[in-house]
């Protein structure tokens, strides 16, 4: 089957002038239709670099990024902003108020994309808000509301709604959770867990917590200083982690370990190995 994102060497450089320094390191990362991937890597490890590289927000200057077999990591100009405008992949915030126009109803909010589309009348317009508001289980009566009128988890909603309303092939997820209280990421991952099922959606989940992809994420993917550095399902991730920055994330995810507390001299020993790793010279990805 022809993966839905495939990712290959990918090499992205940011910065200027003598401050340009190489992020990714030749990053490979597949999402398949249906499968719902974590990307998990400390602060700083590349992560949201990837997701804009993937979006054609900046350009690697090695490598490729596949969106259902077609190469969109050369598009430059007008191909570019027509990928865009089609939707086929979707970014969702770590915090929606930031993302969220606050003077823009839920409705309005939710069918940005396809007004921006044109071709649809007010009519047409309201009942695919109605149906994304449906879709991701908003209240009608929250479509005249404002985002500064919803709760947080409301707005991830929002949010999520109005990247599901353009009908994407893959929606990538940076740390949709992270803002919001336990019960609250629960439905917000179900959420994406039935998105899934339903329309066959692709989620490439980005976060620092290994623990919030158990039971949600099909695959893990390790990103450690810009490299891929282990990428299994996500019982292999968690049950058996080869790499000492994988085992040290483990260790830190407390349903893992509630049997068996951490052995502290362990994890000093292991976080002493992730460390003397971050001195090595980059090399080519993993
Ligand atoms: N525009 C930029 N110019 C120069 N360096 C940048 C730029 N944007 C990000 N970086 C650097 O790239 C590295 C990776 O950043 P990125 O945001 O991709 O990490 P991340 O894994 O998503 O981190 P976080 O979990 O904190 O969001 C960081 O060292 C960051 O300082």
């Amino acid at each position: 089957m022809t993966a839905l994102l495939d990712v290959r060497g990918l090499r992205v450089s940011l910065g200027r002038g003598r401050a340009r320094t190489e992020i990714l390191h030749g990053a490979d990362l597949t999402v398949a239709p249906g499968e719902i991937v974590g990307l998990i890597g400390e602060t700083g490890s590349g992560k949201t670099t990837l997701a804009r590289a993937v979006l054609g927000l900046v350009p690697p200057s090695a490598g490729t990024v596949a969106i259902d077999g077609r190469e969109v990591s050369g598009l430059r100009g007008r191909e570019l902003r027509a990928f865009r405008r089609g939707g086929a992949v979707q970014y969702v915030f770590q915090d929606p108020l930031r993302s969220l126009d606050p003077d823009r109803t839920v409705a309005d909010t939710l069918v940005e994309g396809l007004a921006v589309r044109g071709g649809r009348g007010r009519a047409e317009l309201r009942a695919a808000a109605e149906e994304a508001a449906r879709h991701v289980s908003l209240p009608p009566d929250l479509l005249p509301r404002y985002p500064g009128e919803l709760s947080g988890g409301q707005r991830q909603r929002v949010a999520i709604g109005r990247a599901i309303a353009v009908d994407p092939r893959l929606l990538i997820c940076d740390e949709p959770v992270s803002a919001l209280d336990a019960s609250t990421r629960i439905t917000i991952l179900e959420l994406l867990l039935r998105l899934r099922e339903t329309r066959g959606l692709g989620v490439l989940l980005i976060t620092h917590d290994l623990g919030s992809l158990g039971g949600v994420a099909d695959r893990v993917v390790v990103l450690y200083h810009g490299q891929v550095v282990e990428t299994g399902t996500t019982e292999e991730i968690l049950l058996a982690p080869r790499h000492p920055y994988t085992r040290l994330l483990v260790t830190s995810v407390p349903s893992i370990t509630d049997d068996q507390p951490p052995d502290p001299a362990a994890r000093r020993a292991l976080r002493e190995q992730v460390r003397a790793l971050a001195d090595l010279p980059r090399t080519s990805g993993a």
